[in-house]
């Protein structure tokens, strides 16, 4: 059998980061893990450094049971330790001849977290049985597993409403757990319908009267899951159970990454192993990943806008000192600061936007002016930088060179990699039905006119298949660029103008991805103006590279 303790963390076992993402994570509507993904979960919660991952209930669920019994043979835990989750003997019965209880022990896992009713109500409406035997079921099944060399935890479901109801039978369902040898009485807000101040004063009070060790578990039904977590440990609690990005029943659990950020750069709480905090945002898109549910981009420390700053009063002073306008220093937890520029940005935007694509603007205050004029006049007439770097690069580089040209009076603005004479598309509803694109293009390039014309299933289609016929047998490097992505809007209230079309156009190559962006009342000049952009990128990306002796 492993480990019965988190391995390795400075604060060792007098706090528990206590995850569980494969048992109560896995309740969330939509959520279905496989064996395999359980595995995965578990081996990436580990490597953050959790001090305990409850597998699932073995016993209930087959899944679960199989989990545990692969876990055993294929997972071995470098710092946290296993948990198997169930529920007490059933009333009337004895735990050495409940199967589920067995199962618990047939699991193999060091740890047990029984989950017990402590709630009056609970007991006697829900379990059909008196606040003696409910007692007697929580001894008798904690006494049978300690026997057996288990760690036992107590969940108490529905401690608090419990306890603000009755108290004194809430804390009896405690002394008898921790009476016969469980080590933690986790205090469950399982209703989810707890405020911080309450919560304080509950977790504060119960250890007051027991003594006991005391954790929690709270769901997120106010959205103070993560609130209510740290007051309690503010309170004295020192075991918090979590999920990975909060998934969990109705509206979910605590947030782990949350808790973890706050609890270590906040309290100042080391609550995992070295290393462990700057994994925080790989571990939870990874984890997002294998619920198959999208990352949520505004999640606190690990979100990708998390650290994203819009507007140009606060980019004005990121530029003097990044922590004016972070919470922590981003990377702390893995995470990166981004500037992002749209109409709502300044001189300081563009300068730090420029510095974090590689370009220095700062010796030349005309290209920023030039910037920041063209970013608000083109926004406000429907384009979006935010989302299209490639084509906001292409603009801070002219206008970088039109004020260096300006400057010295040379004109070293680099040509496009083309240039366009005219297109034509159209589209032909054949009589079988069939819908067929036709563009033509004609352009310079290399000093060469050239006509090509080309079928696509659209009119972009065919106008990017036209588009690269004629470009690649004089500029063979732009084979590899590949249309990954095509996203279209229509803004009916871009202003001074009837409704135009936004197109996003994601591109790749062998090494990168990028995206640009064209608006125009016609969708297909709207798409032409991305393409032309996507090209443009490429071209301006090999000319470095060759500059800079690459390919
Ligand atoms: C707060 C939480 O989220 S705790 C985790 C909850 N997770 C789950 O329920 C998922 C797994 N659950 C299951 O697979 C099933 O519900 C099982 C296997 C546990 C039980 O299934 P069944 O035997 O068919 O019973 P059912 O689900 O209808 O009802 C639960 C039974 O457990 C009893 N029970 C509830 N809590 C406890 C407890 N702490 N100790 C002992 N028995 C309990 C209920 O009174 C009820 O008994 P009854 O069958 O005599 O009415
Ligand atoms: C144990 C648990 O999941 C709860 O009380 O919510």
């Amino acid at each position: 059998m492993t480990r019965t303790s988190p391995a390795e963390t400075p604060l060792g076992d007098s706090f528990h980061v206590y995850d569980t993402t494969l048992r109560d994570g896995a309740q969330r509507e939509g959520v279905s893990y496989s064996i395999t993904d359980k595995l995965a979960v578990a081996r990436l919660l580990d490597s953050l450094g959790v001090g305990f991952i409850e597998g699932g209930w073995p016993g209930a669920l087959p899944k679960d049971t199989e989990f545990f019994q692969r876990a055993a043979a294929e997972f071995e835990p470098r710092h946290s330790a296993l948990v198997a989750f169930g529920s007490t003997r059933r009333p009337g019965a004895r735990a050495d001849e409940d199967s589920q209880v067995r199962a618990l022990l047939d699991s193999q896992a060091p740890v047990v977290t029984l989950v017990a009713k402590s709630d009056r109500r609970h007991i006697e409406r829900a379990l059909r049985t008196d606040v003696a035997e409910n007692c007697a079921m929580v001894a008798d099944t904690v006494r049978h597993l300690v026997d057996r060399g288990r760690r036992v935890f107590l969940d108490a479901e529905h401690f608090f409403d419990g306890y603000a109801h009755d108290p004194d039978t809430s804390l009896r369902v405690l002394e008898a757990a921790m009476g016969a040898g469980a080590d933690v009485a986790v205090l469950c807000d399982t209703n989810g319908g707890r405020l911080p101040t309450g919560m304080a004063e509950t977790v504060t009070e119960v250890i007051a009267r027991t003594g006991f060790r005391v954790g929690v578990h709270c769901q997120d039904d106010t959205a103070c899951a993560v609130a209510n977590t740290i007051t309690a440990v503010e309170a004295g609690a020192t075991h918090v159970q979590c999920t990975a990005n909060g998934y969990g029943e109705r509206a979910g659990n605590a947030d782990l990454f949350s808790v973890v950020g706050n609890l270590a750069t906040k309290l100042e709480m080391p609550v995992l192993p070295e290393g462990g905090l700057g994994e925080l945002t790989r571990v939870s898109h990874a984890l997002a990943e294998l619920a198959n549910i999208a990352p949520d981009d505004h999640q606190p420390y690990v979100g990708n806008s998390t650290f994203a700053h819009k507007a140009g009063l606060h980019a004005s002073a990121i530029k003097v000192d990044p922590e004016l306008y972070n919470h922590i220093e981003p990377t702390t937890v893995g995470n990166d600061m981004r500037i992002l520029v749209t109409e709502m940005a300044g001189r300081a935007s563009l300068e730090l936007k420029g510095a974090e694509l590689g370009l220095d603007l700062s010796s030349s205050p005309d290209a920023i002016t030039g910037s920041v004029r063209q970013v608000k006049e083109l926004e406000a007439r429907g384009w979006s930088f935010e989302g299209a770097d490639a084509s906001l690069e292409l603009l801070l580089r002219r206008e970088l060179a039109a004020a260096e040209d300006h400057e010295t009076g040379v004109d070293e603005t680099p040509d496009a990699p083309f240039e366009l004479e005219s297109y034509r598309v159209s589209l032909d509803h054949r009589p079988d039905g069939e819908v067929v694109s036709e563009a033509t293009v004609k352009l310079v390039v290399n000093g060469e006119r050239v006509i090509v014309t080309a079928e696509g299933n659209g009119p972009v289609n065919a106008l990017d298949a036209a588009l690269r016929q004629a470009l690649v047998p004089y500029l063979p490097w732009l084979d590899d660029v590949e249309l990954v992505d095509y996203k279209v809007r229509i803004l009916t209230d871009a202003s001074g103008t009837d409704a135009v079309t936004r197109v996003l156009v994601e591109s790749r190559d062998r090494e990168r991805e990028w995206t640009t962006v064209g608006v125009h009342g016609s969708i297909v000049e709207a798409s032409w103006l991305a393409l032309c952009d996507a090209l443009a990128f490429k071209a301006l990306r090999r000319d470095e590279q060759r500059i800079g002796g690459g390919v």
